[in-house]
């Protein structure tokens, strides 16, 4: 894990999503023009597609190359392609259905209707990332330019919930999750070996039932208790709350972006 998150706080939930967007346009950007292309990891939950519907609707979009950018999901919940519920459907609705992805560098976890079972399901993203992932990265995934996570109530972030096996993963990069307290029960999950690859890990929150493992995150809880308190990118780690979600941390650690 490395370096303090960085905490930035929006007046609310609504302007925490086009502020989002924003960051990731010039993020996105800055990437494509020192890089030619980037990594962009999709969270499901809902500012994280509340999030991708601001970016759709900015018209400074277009200045990204959408395809010459990969996008994958930090989890996904364990239903047939085309399901309301699934993370995948939620990110096509809101945003990769109105912009000129490239198909083949658009990688959804698969679900059921692939004929394999979660676990064969977690095995064939990690082949998936391991064909994407360059001898310069850092392991068998590639160097994720931003990963969206959203979060729970209980800290979780992706398909990692408080004291489940998955926490525990410290090998392979993506693991079926069974049980989740969260519904559906089935998940796919990428892992912490996984999330630590990333160079930024943008956490997104928003809401008052947030407040209190947004501050356990930021405080020195153990990330198998608190999951989010375990991610942390490479280069950099940001807290993007609105006020609610926000409330409970020390003033000082925050740092108020919108009035
Ligand atoms: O499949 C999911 O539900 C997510 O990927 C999950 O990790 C989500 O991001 C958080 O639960 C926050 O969700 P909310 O923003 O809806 O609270």
């Amino acid at each position: 894990m490395t370096g303090v998150p960085t905490v930035i706080v929006h007046r609310d939930a609504e302007l925490l999503a086009q502020a989002v967007a924003a960051r990731l346009i010039t993020r996105l950007v800055d990437t494509q023009a020192a890089r030619g292309s980037a990594h962009l990891v999709l969270t499901g939950g809902t500012v994280g597609i509340a999030t991708l519907a601001a970016l759709a609707g900015t018209a400074a979009r277009d200045a990204i190359d959408w395809r010459a950018l990969d996008i994958w999901w930090g989890d996904e919940r364990f239903l047939p392609t085309g399901h309301p519920e699934r993370n995948e459907t939620g990110a096509r609705q809101a945003l990769l259905d109105h912009v000129d992805v490239d198909p083949a560098r658009v990688h959804p976890m698969p679900g059921p209707d692939s004929g394999m079972t979660a676990e064969e399901a977690a095995d064939a993203y990690a082949v998936e990332l391991a064909k994407a992932a360059r001898p310069e990265d850092h392991g068998p995934v590639p160097s994720f330019d931003v990963l969206l996570l959203g979060m729970g109530p209980d800290g979780h972030v992706a398909s990692l919930f408080p004291g489940q096996p998955a926490v525990y993963e410290e090998e392979r990069p993506v693991v079926a999750v069974h049980g989740s307290p969260k519904p559906p029960p089935t998940r796919v999950s990428l892992t912490f070996p996984a999330l630590r690859a990333a160079r930024e890990i943008w956490v997104v929150a928003a809401g008052e039932e947030k407040a209190q493992a947004v501050r356990m995150a930021l405080s020195d809880a153990g990330p198998f208790q608190v999951p989010a308190a375990g991610a942390r990118g490479r280069q950099r780690t940001l807290f993007l709350l609105d006020r609610a979600a926000a409330h409970k941390i020390p003033p000082s650690l925050g740092r108020i972006a919108s009035p």
